[in-house]
C-alpha cells in the first residue's frame, strides 16, 4: 500500500531550541495514527510543519504522494485539520463559520451550511446553529472545529487534541467516526494525551521522545503482555517512574499535610 504521509529526517529548532531532532516515519492509508509524547515534546510543531504552517529547519515531507514545498494549496483541499488551540472566530455564529470554512474548501455554501447543521444537530448542539461562538462552551466549539474538518470530505485528517472538552458520549460518537473514515480507506493522524482513547481508537501509535521517533507500530507489538496499557508503555518509553514521588513532593511544598 503506498504511504499517504511521510517525513524524512525532519528537523526543526526555534532559535536555540531544537524541538524536533530527526523524525522520519511513512504512515499508509486507511489508518489511525496515535501520535504521543510527553508536553512539548514537539507533537503540535510536527503537525504544523506537515500542514505548511511551519517551516522545518531540515527534512522532507511528502504527503499524497506530493511534495508539500511545491504542492501545498492542492494537498490542503484533501487535508483536514483540528488545531489544538484554534482562532476560532468568536463573533461569527457555528452557521457563518461553517459555511465559511465550507466554502475555502471549495463546497457551495448552501451544501456548507446544510452539512454544518446537520452535523451539529447530530451533535446535539444545532440549536446553536445560529448562535455565535463566543456563547459556545468548550466542548460546542471543538464539536465545530471537528465538523469544520470534515465537511470537504478529506482523505487525509490531522487532529490535535481532538476531544478536549467532549463529554463522553460525543467521545463515543467520535471514536465510531473515526472508525468508519477509516474502513473508507481515511488516514487519520491523530495527537493526544487521552491516552486510553488513543489506545482504543489507533491502528499505529507512534511516540516521539527526545526530538525524535522513540516507537512505532502497532499497541500489540510495542507492549510486551496483553494486560500493559498505553499508559505504561508511555511511562516506559518516556523513562518516567517516579509519579508518586513527585506527587508527594508537589503536595509537601503546598504544605498539606
Ligand atoms: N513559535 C514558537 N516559538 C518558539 N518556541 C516554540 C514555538 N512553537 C513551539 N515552541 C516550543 O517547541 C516545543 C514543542 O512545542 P509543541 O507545542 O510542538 O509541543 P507538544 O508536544 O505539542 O506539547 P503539548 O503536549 O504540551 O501540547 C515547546 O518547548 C514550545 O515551547
Amino acid at each position: 500500500m503506498a504511504d499517504v504521509l511521510s517525513l524524512n529526517h525532519v528537523a526543526k529548532h526555534f532559535e536555540n531550541h531544537q524541538v524536533l531532532r530527526d523524525v522520519t516515519f511513512a504512515i499508509p492509508a486507511g489508518q489511525i495514527v496515535g501520535y504521543i509524547g510527553q508536553n512539548g515534546a514537539g507533537k503540535s510543531t510536527t503537525l504544523k510543519i506537515i500542514l505548511g504552517l511551519e517551516e522545518p529547519s531540515d527534512g522532507e515531507i511528502t504527503i499524497l504522494g506530493q511534495s508539500l514545498h511545491d504542492q501545498r494549496d492542492a494537498l490542503m483541499q484533501r487535508i483536514g485539520y483540528v488545531p489544538e488551540n484554534a482562532d476560532i472566530f468568536e463573533a461569527l455564529t457555528a452557521n457563518e463559520y461553517l459555511s465559511f470554512i465550507g466554502q475555502l474548501y471549495g463546497l457551495t455554501e448552501a451544501d456548507a451550511r446544510y452539512k454544518g447543521q446537520q452535523l451539529l444537530t447530530i451533535l446535539d448542539n444545532g440549536d446553536s446553529f445560529n448562535k455565535p461562538i463566543s456563547s459556545f462552551s468548550k466542548g460546542m466549539r471543538q464539536s465545530v472545529l471537528i465538523i469544520a474538518s470534515l465537511l470537504h470530505n478529506p482523505d487525509l485528517l490531522f487532529w490535535d487534541e481532538p476531544l478536549n472538552g467532549l463529554d463522553a458520549n460525543t467521545v463515543l460518537i467520535i471514536e465510531e467516526v473515526l472508525g468508519k473514515l477509516r474502513d473508507q480507506g481515511k488516514t487519520i493522524f491523530y495527537s493526544s494525551h487521552i491516552l486510553d482513547v488513543v489506545q482504543a481508537v489507533s491502528d499505529q501509535i507512534l511516540l516521539l521522545h527526545d526530538g525524535q521517533v522513540a516507537a512505532h507500530g502497532t499497541f500489540a507489538d510495542l507492549s510486551n503482555s496483553a494486560d500493559t496499557t498505553l499508559q505504561q508503555l508511555f511511562n516506559d518509553m518516556t523513562g518516567f517512574k517516579e509519579h508518586g514521588e513527585k506527587a508527594q513532593a508537589f503536595i509537601d511544598v503546598l504544605g498539606v499535610s
